[in-house]
């Protein structure tokens, strides 16, 4: 079996209220796989990837990421972490400053650290905001602002909670062709579903914190009883596909 590079044992979070919100989650994440992260609101996708990031620490289990522990309040660039609210991400004066603030954190400046942030401003379209004040991007702009931050960084798994919200279509496509064309392993949480079926060949659906199925996008995605059963639906393009089949069945007698 390939060493995965990242692996949850059993990891469990309960909050100071007694309220257990993450339930014995064991995953393991190989190198290059994109695995899509569902489930309703509150299910615990934000506080699993703050949990696997060690942003927060959790109650019990363990994180490892390429066979080491991953410590809580560590300094982890291996791991490139998008916040699902932009502004808890972005704090420099202007957007360059801010996307080179990573890098600079792994040693890199003068000419390199420049020629590394222009690479990833221009990655995500957004070279020519590179002198705003962050406070002045569109909400669609500073998640694109957030990504370069990350990308920057160069990092082995992406860990993205709710990359297309506030992206219009343009950017949304940009953004699906960018991930596609990245050979970094990614966790990508979305209620776009439609994103998480064209990106992810795995799927794991999370609801009241614990992992209710983890296989490939299209059973999960499309077993219609599984996602009525954690409010959510089967994506369009599944029925629409499952309709046309069965309009045209392939074995005409
Ligand atoms: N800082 C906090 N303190 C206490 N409870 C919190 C905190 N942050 C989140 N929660 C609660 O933890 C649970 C999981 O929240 P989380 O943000 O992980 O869900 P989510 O699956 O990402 O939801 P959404 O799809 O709405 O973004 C929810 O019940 C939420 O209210």
């Amino acid at each position: 079996m390939t060493m995965s590079l990242l692996h949850t044992t059993d990891l469990t979070l309960t909050r100071a209220t007694g309220e257990r919100v993450l339930h014995d989650i064991s995953l393991r994440i190989a190198q290059g796989e994109r695995v899509g992260l569902i489930g309703p609101n509150g299910a615990g996708k934000t506080t699993l990837m703050l949990c696997l990031t060690g942003v927060i620490r959790a109650s019990a289990g363990a994180v490892q990421m390429d066979g080491k522990p991953v410590t809580p309040g560590g300094f982890h660039p291996d791991m490139g972490f998008v916040f699902q609210q932009a502004e808890d991400q972005l704090f420099s004066p202007t957007v360059a400053e801010d996307v080179a603030f990573g890098a600079r954190n792994l040693g890199l400046s003068g000419a390199v650290l420049d020629r590394a942030v222009a690479t990833a401003l221009d990655r995500v379209g957004i070279t020519g905001l590179a002198d705003r004040p962050v406070h002045h991007l569109s909400g669609g702009e500073k998640r694109l602002a957030c990504l370069a931050g990350v990308l920057v960084m160069d990092p082995r798994l992406l860990l993205l909670d709710e990359p297309s919200a506030a992206l219009d279509l343009r950017n949304r496509r940009r953004l699906i062709d960018l991930l596609r064309g990245m050979d970094q392993a990614m966790l990508i949480a979305s209620h776009d579903l439609e994103l998480v079926l064209e990106l992810c060949p795995r799927v794991i659906l999370i609801d009241a914190g614990r992992i209710v199925a983890d296989g490939a996008a299209r059973s999960v995605l499309g077993d219609a009883a599984l996602m009525a059963r954690h409010g959510q639906e089967v994506p369009h393009s599944l029925i629409y596909h499952a309709r046309v089949d069965h309009a045209h069945p392939r074995h005409i007698v």
